[in-house]
């Protein structure tokens, strides 16, 4: 059986998704993209093949040792994908970006899919059943939003992302939780509404580390898969050997 390592660098955190043959096994995240993190997965794993998904400037070296020990497959525009991107720029789209679409498409091949990753930023990516990757948008993320009234402001504190809050903050930090995560719900649930209105019959999936803040505010249906980016790279992998 097949080993396959499915690397999602983002801007907060790089993480690998360890594949035997089609299942998903073990998920790691990595302290960094230093030449012994990798070689140390490498050595530990085996892997047959390898693919990156990269959004940030990360060490090129690894890259390097990727394709010197497996077969690497690095995810660009120009990869072999299960959709068209008729877009402006399709080489300007995020790679993490195009393996959520294509775990979409992999997943729902008959539907209208909008993803919407709760990572650094949130991104909606919506693709269409005739499989055109038409774009979305970008905005702040959970921890962008904190950060940003905290350094922007003389008195705001940099509070933690927390579950217990009530719709009326009764402090600052209860405030603060109030306004970003249930003013990011709202934006969510008026952007699926925008998107109701437009196609009314669609698949919405919900992903990102900080997706689990949300799912207890959204109004709209939506599917989460904390995985979804995985299942993605795992299918471009395939296709692109
Ligand atoms: N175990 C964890 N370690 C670190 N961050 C986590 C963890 N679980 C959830 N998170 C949250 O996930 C966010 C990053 O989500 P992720 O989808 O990995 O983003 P990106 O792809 O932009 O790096 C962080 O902002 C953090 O709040
Ligand atoms: C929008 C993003 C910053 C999201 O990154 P993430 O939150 O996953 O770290 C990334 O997909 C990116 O850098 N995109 C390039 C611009 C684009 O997709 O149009």
């Amino acid at each position: 059986m097949q080993t396959t390592l499915c690397f999602d660098f983002g801007n907060s955190r790089l993480k690998c998704a360890v594949f035997y043959g089609k299942d998903m096994q073990d998920l790691i995240v990595l302290h960094n993209d230093a030449p012994e993190v990798i070689h140390q997965l490498v050595q530990q794993y085996h892997p047959d093949k390898t693919i990156l998904s990269s959004v940030i400037n990360h060490n090129p070296e690894i890259e390097d040792i990727l394709a010197a020990n497996t077969a690497f497959h690095k995810l660009t525009y120009a990869s072999k994908l299960p959709f068209a991107t008729p877009v402006g720029k399709p080489e300007t789209i995020g790679a993490d970006r195009l393996a959520l679409v294509a775990a979409a498409v992999d997943l729902y091949p008959r539907q209208h899919n909008v993803v919407i990753a709760l990572g650094s930023c949130i991104t909606f990516n919506f693709v269409n059943k005739f499989h055109q990757f038409l774009g979305g948008s970008i905005s702040p993320g959970l921890e962008m939003r904190f950060k940003a009234m905290h350094d922007h402001t003389a008195l705001l504190p940099l509070v933690e992302p927390n579950w217990n809050f009530p719709l009326i903050g009764y402090d600052t930090r209860t405030n603060l939780l109030s306004g970003v995560i249930l003013g990011m719900s709202k934006e969510i649930d008026g952007f699926l509404d925008e998107y109701t209105l437009r196609y009314s019959n669609f698949n919405a999936l919900l992903t990102g580390g900080n997706m689990a803040f949300f799912l207890p505010h959204l109004k709209n249906k939506i599917f989460a898969d904390p995985y979804l980016i995985y299942k993605g790279l795992y299918a471009i992998s395939e296709a692109n050997y």
